[in-house]
């Protein structure tokens, strides 16, 4: 039985950085090499980072990756790393140019993976489903592969796959048993969801069974606009039986022995139902020795609370290291919005890029004022005052305002003042609202929503007091107990509360989740225990809050469905449930 030393490199990509992507997996290789390794597999998309939406239609950015591919084969070699099987996920097109941003039949883009071995690009592989749901719209950027690429490596054969080929049955994991494969290689750029880990563990663990091979599936970690990549790779037997898996939401090298069956020169059973061909390469038949034993041991799931604040730590800290800001600036108002949000950026930026500024109107009170310089001494965040009265009263004094107006502007002139400073120091200036708000629209347009990220879009508000809350235990709490527990306030008239414009939020967040998350209609929403009134009135606030969401800040997805990419409404629309 040949024992092959299995490694996968757990790494961050960026979207558009090729040559720092070619140098991390030049980096990963060599820690690879000295752990004994005999291939060592990266993630989907590794040479281009991942979603690289319509780049693709770009034939220079197509051919970008194509040429970082064959350099990067080299340079491995010329590394002395050639001996090392290298599988990599990259950019391919093997049709003629694209002529528009259109999916055109025929011209080729792959998504695809390659093995590298002394030198040259050994084998590729395209990935044949093409996930068209929720975030992904492939159908519309790749055409499907339809022939599984085996390769031999010290008398083994080992089976190519890309990510959303484990997701379904049949295809390349039948065409795997056909070929009578030791092991299948699955690369990924798999997005984080809340529980997503158990449904991948359970998923690997099917397909490996259907494929009667052992399994090893390598994830991205890093953030990317709105998504976040957990990793949470792993090893599975060919009997379903989990061998080795890393942590989640950091960068790791995960180095495992497997025994594979020797590989029997049979040809595959023909007429599979899977509806592939199958294509054998030989990478090599001799393989260094192994020396001692490397297992990869499994690591512990974080628990809901703490993998929650991973992802929103890490979609905040990629976001504004990845487009270059030095720093974040948002308006710290005491209350319990602001206030995650700030913990979050220390715990990804740490305090010395992190500026909160309470901005005070005649309005806010005595507590706001004391919680955010709270929250700023227990934090060491950089804090500022900047008075917004004055500059209230200019516009008052100017134009003649009543009502919901001067609430607004008062929105609208701590959005100008956050802006200016962005502009004058260079700071990214982060909004706050949560999901609860961004559904009904609770927020002023182009004030207290002006911002570049949010990384609260996707939590809803009774989550964000739970995070709270459990932030608070770990370690010294950077939150102000009475941030946490004074009732929600916008403070844009006198003791103005959320409560007087909306349900309690215990009461509001399920309303929200079932219309929001799983698209459920008025009726089911009703049986399912909520009140007629309370349900009209919300799906109406929803529906009418579209043009607000349609132009709102990215932030991180942490749910089944987020607001962006994952739910799409028109804005014009007069479809009214149960009207
Ligand atoms: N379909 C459509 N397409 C494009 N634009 C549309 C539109 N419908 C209205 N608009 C525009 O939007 C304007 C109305 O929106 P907007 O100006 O924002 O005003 P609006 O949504 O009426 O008021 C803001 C609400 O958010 C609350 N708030 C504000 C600040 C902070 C917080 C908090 O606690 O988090 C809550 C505030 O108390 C108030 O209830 C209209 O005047 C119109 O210009
Ligand atoms: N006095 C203030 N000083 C600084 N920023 C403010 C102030 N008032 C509001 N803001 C900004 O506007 C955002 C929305 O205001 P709002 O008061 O609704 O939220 P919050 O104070 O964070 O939380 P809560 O909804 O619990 O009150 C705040 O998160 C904050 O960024
Ligand atoms: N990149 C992909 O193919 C990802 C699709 C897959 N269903 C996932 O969410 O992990």
């Amino acid at each position: 039985m040949p024992t092959l030393r299995i490694a996968l490199a757990q790494v961050n990509s960026t979207v558009g950085d090729i040559p720092g992507n070619v140098a991390a997996v030049r980096r990963w290789s060599r820690e690879a090499a000295d752990a004994g390794a005999h291939l060592v597999a990266f993630p989907e998309m590794m040479l281009t980072g991942y979603p690289i939406e319509d780049l693709v239609f770009r034939n220079s950015f197509v051919e970008a990756s194509r040429q970082a591919l064959t350099a990067l084969a080299e340079g491995l070699a010329a590394d002395g790393l050639g001996e090392l099987a290298v599988v990599v996920g990259y950019v391919d097109a093997d049709g003629p140019p694209a002529i528009s941003s259109a999916a055109v039949p025929g011209s080729g883009r792959r998504d695809a993976s390659a093995l590298l071995h002394r030198g040259a690009v050994v084998a590729t592989y395209y990935k044949h489903h093409l996930p068209n749901y929720g975030v992904f719209d492939e159908d519309r950027y790749f055409e499907p592969g339809d022939t599984l690429t085996v390769v031999r490596l010290g008398g083994a054969d080992v089976a190519l796959t890309v990510c959303e080929d484990i997701w379904q049955a049949g295809g390349p994991f039948s065409a795997a048993r056909r070929a009578g494969v030791g092991l299948v290689v699955n690369i990924n750029a798999s997005p984080y969801e809340l529980n997503k880990d158990d449904v991948r563990l359970a998923l690997v663990q099917r397909r490996a069974i259907e494929a009667g091979a052992a399994v090893a599936f390598v994830n991205m970690v890093g953030g990317q606009d709105e998504l976040v990549f957990d990793g949470d790779s792993m090893i599975v037997s060919a009997g379903g039986e989990l061998l080795a898996r890393t942590g989640q939401f950091s960068e790791e090298l995960l180095v495992h022995d497997l025994e594979l069956p020797v590989a029997a020169d049979n040809a595959p059973a023909p007429d599979g139902r899977d509806g592939m061909m199958i294509e054998r390469f030989l990478v090599s038949g001799d393989i260094s020795e192994i020396s001692g034993t490397a297992d990869g041991g499994i690591a512990d799931r974080l628990p809901d609370h703490a993998e929650i604040w991973s992802a929103l730590v890490l979609g905040l800290r990629d976001y504004v290291d990845k487009n270059r800001f030095r720093s974040v600036i948002f308006g710290l108002s005491g209350g319990i919005d602001s206030a995650v949000v700030a913990a979050i950026a220390v715990d990804a930026l740490g305090p010395e890029r992190v500026v909160g500024v309470s901005l005070p109107s005649g309005f806010s009170s005595g507590h706001s004022k004391d919680d955010a310089a709270d929250m700023a001494k227990r934090t060491g965040l950089d804090y500022r005052i900047e008075p917004i009265q004055p500059m209230v009263d200019a516009f008052l004094a100017n134009m003649s305002l009543s009502g919901l107006a001067v609430e607004n502007l008062q929105a609208r002139v701590r959005g100008v003042i956050l802006m200016a400073l962005s502009n004058q120091e260079g700071h990214l200036v982060l909004t706050t609202g949560n999901k609860s708000e961004l559904a009904v629209g609770y927020s002023t347009l182009y004030g207290d929503s002006v911002g570049g990220f949010n990384p609260l879009k996707d939590v809803p508000k009774t989550m964000v007091w739970q995070l709270a809350r459990w932030r608070n235990t770990q370690g010294d709490p950077p939150i102000p107990e009475n941030s946490i527990t004074k009732p929600p306030s916008a403070e844009l008239r006198p003791d103005q509360k959320d409560s007087d414009s909306l349900p309690d939020y215990e009461i509001l967040d399920p309303i929200i989740k079932g219309y929001v998350d799983h698209d459920l209609g008025r009726d089911e929403l009703i049986a399912a225990g909520n009140d007629p009134a309370l349900v009209d009135r919300t799906l109406r606030m929803i529906d009418l809050a579209e043009y607000k969401r349609r132009q709102s800040a990215p932030g991180t997805k942490i749910s089944g469905k987020a607001f962006g990419r994952d739910r799409r409404l028109p804005i014009t629309n007069l479809f009214r449930e149960g009207v």
